[in-house]
């Protein structure tokens, strides 16, 4: 089986609050896949789902090939969530040493303070623990029963450059040897320097996927945009010129292209009644806001934008 979670419409909802819209979402086994998304954009929600602890208002979701929740999946996969909270009274190695005792084939006490960097910290309280070696407890915690599959949301909140670093080549090194790795993080950095695929999540809804250069590409793409006084349906805009992707700010349309000096004659000969052309030069920095905006401003990004691991996602 090659595929490790697979999510087909999961909708959340919280109330009146549509957390999750609709996500579509599957992950490969092996390597490291990251959940990319602003405050808000449902990724903790998407982990909880996908760890059995909230259930979806409705959609599917297989891990592992099994329903999330159940003991046997439990032993395969390791989380990190956020505002774990360490119990009382315990020490870095009776808290680990417990843990470890859940599992049937544990990792090491060494190696998990190694995988940590917390062997100086092993006789200290966990809750005397600072932010940032709380959060690389959580993760030594996440790896007591040597798990499979690893989620981890958010997981260098709090810590310093220099854990943070040592923590992605530890993440490296796990998905090389094997083990499926998904991570939620709202730093396209961190995105970039740990993910083969991302997976970019706003407002509820996956609004682009793609390896880091496919979402690099398509975000520093220049684009055209206009008003006009009657377009075709998105569909045919996209087809007409050519263009790789649509967004909508207000009446603006904005298409985006390669060779954007392609386009221009196409609009002038579209009788769409095209006013106030101007192009755009997108830069690198400003991918993730580009396309998480899209969301938000609920434009439309039809058709597979961007392929995703084995070719178009649709949405
Ligand atoms: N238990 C809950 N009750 C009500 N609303 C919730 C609950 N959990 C999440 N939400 C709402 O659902 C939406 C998605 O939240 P979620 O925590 O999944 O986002 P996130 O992408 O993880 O954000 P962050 O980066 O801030 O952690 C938010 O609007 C949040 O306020």
């Amino acid at each position: 089986m090659d595929i490790a979670i697979a999510c087909k419409g999961l909708v959340k909802t919280f109330g009146s609050l549509r957390a999750l819209d609709g996500v579509d979402l599957e992950i490969r086994r092996g390597g490291v896949t990251a959940l990319l998304g602003p405050n808000g954009a449902g990724k903790s929600t998407t982990i909880s789902l996908i760890l059995g602890l909230l259930r979806p208002t409705s959609g599917e979701i297989r891990v592992l090939g099994r329903k999330p929740g159940s003991i046997e999946l439990r032993r395969k996969l390791g989380a990190m969530v956020q505002e774990a909270k360490a119990p009382d009274g315990l020490t870095v190695r009776e808290l680990l040493q417990l843990f470890r005792s859940y599992y049937p084939r544990p990792l090491p006490l060494d190696r998990l303070l190694d995988l940590s960097g917390l062997r100086g910290e092993a006789g200290r309280r966990a809750t005397a623990l600072s932010g940032g070696q709380r959060r690389r407890l959580q993760f030594a915690l996440c790896m007591a029963g040597d798990p499979e599959l690893i989620l981890l949301d958010e997981p260098t909140t709090g810590m310093d450059v220099e854990a943070r670093l040592r923590f992605w080549e530890e993440i490296r090194a796990l998905a090389s040897g094997g083990r499926t790795v998904l991570l939620t993080t709202h730093s396209m950095e961190e995105a970039d320097a740990l993910a083969e695929n991302i997976h970019v999540i706003a407002d509820g809804r996956i609004v682009a996927a793609g390896t880091p250069q496919q979402l690099k590409a398509i975000a520093s793409m220049p684009a055209v945009s206009f008003t006009a006084d009657r377009l075709p349906d998105e569909a045919e805009l996209l087809r007409a010129t050519g263009a790789a992707r649509i967004e909508r700010d207000g009446s603006r349309v904005r298409l985006f292209a390669s060779d954007t000096d392609a386009l221009l004659p196409v609009l002038f000969a579209s009788g769409w009644g095209v006013r106030d052309i101007r192009v755009e030069t997108a830069r690198l920095e400003d991918a993730y806001r580009q396309l998480t905006r899209a969301a938000d401003s609920g434009a439309a990004m039809p058709g597979p934008h961007l392929p995703s691991q084995g070719g178009g996602i649709p949405r």
